[in-house]
């Protein structure tokens, strides 16, 4: 088999900070972002690594991709010590930060693409390639002589993304690659980040708030705190643990008493609208025959639990 194209064993990082204390005085304080991190990805796995704020996901890509260094620990990215050799490992990797841009503010999308060519050397047909391809299905046409900063949010983040992968990486980073993106432009970049994984077989590690990424794009997901792996499997997993519900919101012809069907609890009633609680492993369709033939159904939509709920409830359901 392949060795892993992501590896860490016992990897940790403290930071020391000076903190006020009182008017004069500094003190040092550690923080330990990330604390004895140990696991593999394999070749073209797309893996979701989530967490509460302040967790450690940034610290973790930061030093996978060599712009930290770690406290203890090692750290392979395709074999490369990203540490010691942070140029040569840049040709191999490519980073998106949801929160930042990467592209020359002034400059139209082409002319810095045009950049990102020459500072990775990459070759002229593969570079026509590699932007057709992006410029097609990230639908950037249109955009491509626009300044970056007249571009908004969606577009530029769309733009952001066809920037690293311009030289073929083998392995993405993207942290929050959908955050403050409406409903279409996340469904965009979800579409390709897919198509990208099956078909150039890309390492991806993606880190998000939204639980709709992770469940479209991801069959594992590893949950940190505290800078602590605390799961690594499959969502339906991690849902089990965390006893999340989703929910069912129902529109009825007219205003009922509480619904009452197998597998669910009503747990709001406004008007003809109810709220309707049901395990989030399980599937929403018996509960919907089972509303439609028994109650004037009008209208319904599905709500997903929040990734800090369901991490909030496996940490609950871990102490209890
Ligand atoms: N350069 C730094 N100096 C000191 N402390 C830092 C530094 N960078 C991060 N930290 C601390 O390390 C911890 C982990 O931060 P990190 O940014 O990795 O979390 P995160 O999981 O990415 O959070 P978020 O979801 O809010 O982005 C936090 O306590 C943070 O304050």
């Amino acid at each position: 088999m392949d060795d892993p194209v992501i590896a860490l064993d016992g990897v940790e990082k403290v930071f020391d900070v000076r903190r006020k204390v009182g008017r004069m005085r500094r003190e040092r304080q550690e923080v330990r972002a990330v604390d004895g991190l140990t696991f593999t990805v394999p070749r073209g796995e797309m893996v979701g690594y989530i967490g509460p704020n302040g967790a450690g996901k940034s610290t973790t890509i930061k030093m996978l991709t060599g712009i930290l260094n770690p406290s203890a620990g090692r750290i392979r990215i395709c074999g490369i010590d990203p540490t010691r050799e942070r140029t040569r490992l840049a040709r191999r990797i490519g980073v998106v930060f949801g929160q930042r841009t990467t592209l020359w503010w002034d400059l139209p999308l082409r002319d810095s693409y045009q950049l990102v060519r020459r500072m990775y050397r990459i070759a002229d047909a593969r570079y026509a390639a590699n932007l057709d391809a992006c410029v097609e299905l990230l639908e950037l046409g249109p955009l491509l002589d626009v300044p970056v900063r007249q571009l908004s949010l969606g577009q530029r983040m769309r733009g952001d993304i066809a920037a690293a992968l311009l030289h073929d990486p083998e392995v993405l980073y993207l942290d929050e690659p959908t955050i403050g993106l409406d409903v279409i432009s996340k469904a965009r970049v979800r579409d390709f980040l897919r198509t990208v994984n099956s078909e150039r077989g890309t390492t991806v590690l993606l880190t998000t708030h939204d639980l709709t990424d992770i469940e479209t794009l991801c069959r594992r997901v590893m949950v940190i705190d505290q800078g602590r792996l605390m799961y690594d499997g499959g969502l339906a997993g991690l849902h089990a643990v965390g006893e999340s519900e989703r929910t069912l919101v129902v529109d009825f012809a007219q205003e009922l008493p509480p619904a009452e069907v197998d597998g669910a609890r009503c747990v709001r009633v406004e008007g003809p609208r109810q709220w309707l609680a049901f395990p989030a492993a399980a599937s929403a369709a018996p509960l919907v025959s089972a509303l439609a033939a028994g109650y004037p159904l009008v209208d319904l939509s599905i709500r997903e639990p929040a990734i800090e709920d369901v991490i909030a409830r496996m940490y609950g359901a871990d102490r209890a």
